[in-house]
């Protein structure tokens, strides 16, 4: 990650990042921690954490603090918070990337599975920022990003549960946004296109389901993982002081 800027204020601040341990994820970790930044992140795969954590130690000289919880647990949720803070001091920014983007029929949707989805996809979101709330108030502001995607956008009909999750995540951005604003907390949203993760790879990309989608893309290569750090970063730091409640689409352009 050599060829993003450096937001000097970025350098020591307290970043905790969801589901920082792969796919877009790791790219925003590594992001962070190539600024100089203190960053924990919390996810429930410790392998791929574990290694990436170790990674980022020999290739920055200083590794991320690794933080096991399932988001889905509100008290995990709550303890990974304070566990980051007292490492690392007052979260001013956050980040929430964890989603679980589960393709399912209509027929085989209980409201367990529903409720499930929820849990992983928008109401971590808020809880997170719940926690980290008190804190930047108390430091005079911060800045937290979530995750969305424009699936829901394109009417894209593969994952219903998901998709009502990502548009209920520009709801939580813009209501937080409002309620947080009067204390210099900046809330924003990412929404991704489609980015080739590992996930991604294995499960869902094939050659003409990509041609497909490059041929609606004004840009025609297929984004990456690291591409979603640039938008992060700015939006993360002092350069964004103008911007609350708005939603940056990276989706290469999508006609
Ligand atoms: N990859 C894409 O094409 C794409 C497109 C649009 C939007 N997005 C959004 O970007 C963000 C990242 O997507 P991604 O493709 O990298 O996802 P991913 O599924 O590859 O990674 C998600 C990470 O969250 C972790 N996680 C999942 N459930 C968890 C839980 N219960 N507790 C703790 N950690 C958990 C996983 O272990 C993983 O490390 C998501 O919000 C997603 O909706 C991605």
């Amino acid at each position: 990650m050599t060829d993003l800027p450096t937001y000097p204020d970025l350098k020591g601040a307290s970043v905790l990042i969801t589901g920082g341990g792969s796919g877009i994820g790791a790219a925003l970790t590594e992001g962070f921690v190539a600024q100089g930044a203190q960053v924990a992140f919390i996810d429930i795969a410790e392998e791929p954490s574990r290694r990436l954590a170790a990674e980022l130690h020999d290739r920055y000289g200083h590794a991320p603090l690794y933080l096991k919880a399932d988001l889905t647990d509100v008290d995990a949720v709550r303890a990974a918070v304070d566990e980051a803070a007292r490492d690392h001091g007052l979260i001013s920014v956050l980040v929430n990337n964890a989603a679980w983007d589960d393709r399912h029929e209509l027929t085989d949707v209980d409201a367990g599975y529903w409720d499930k989805n929820q849990a992983i996809n928008l109401r971590h979101a808020f809880f997170t920022a719940q926690a980290v709330a008190e804190g930047m108030k108390a430091s005079g502001g911060g800045s937290i990003i979530n995750f969305t995607s424009t699936s829901f956008m394109l009417n894209i009909g593969e994952m219903p549960s998901y998709t009502a999750a990502k548009a209920g995540i520009i709801g939580l951005t813009k209501g937080l946004a409002g309620k947080l604003g009067p204390f210099g907390i900046r809330v924003n949203a990412i929404a991704p296109g489609w980015v080739m993760t590992d996930r991604q790879k294995q499960l869902w990309v094939t050659e003409d389901a990509l041609n497909e989608m490059l041929e609606r893309q004004t840009l025609k290569h297929a984004l990456q993982p690291a591409e979603m750090a640039g938008p992060c970063l700015f939006l993360a730091s002092n350069a964004a002081s103008a911007i609350s409640a708005q939603v940056l689409i990276a989706d290469g352009g999508l006609l």
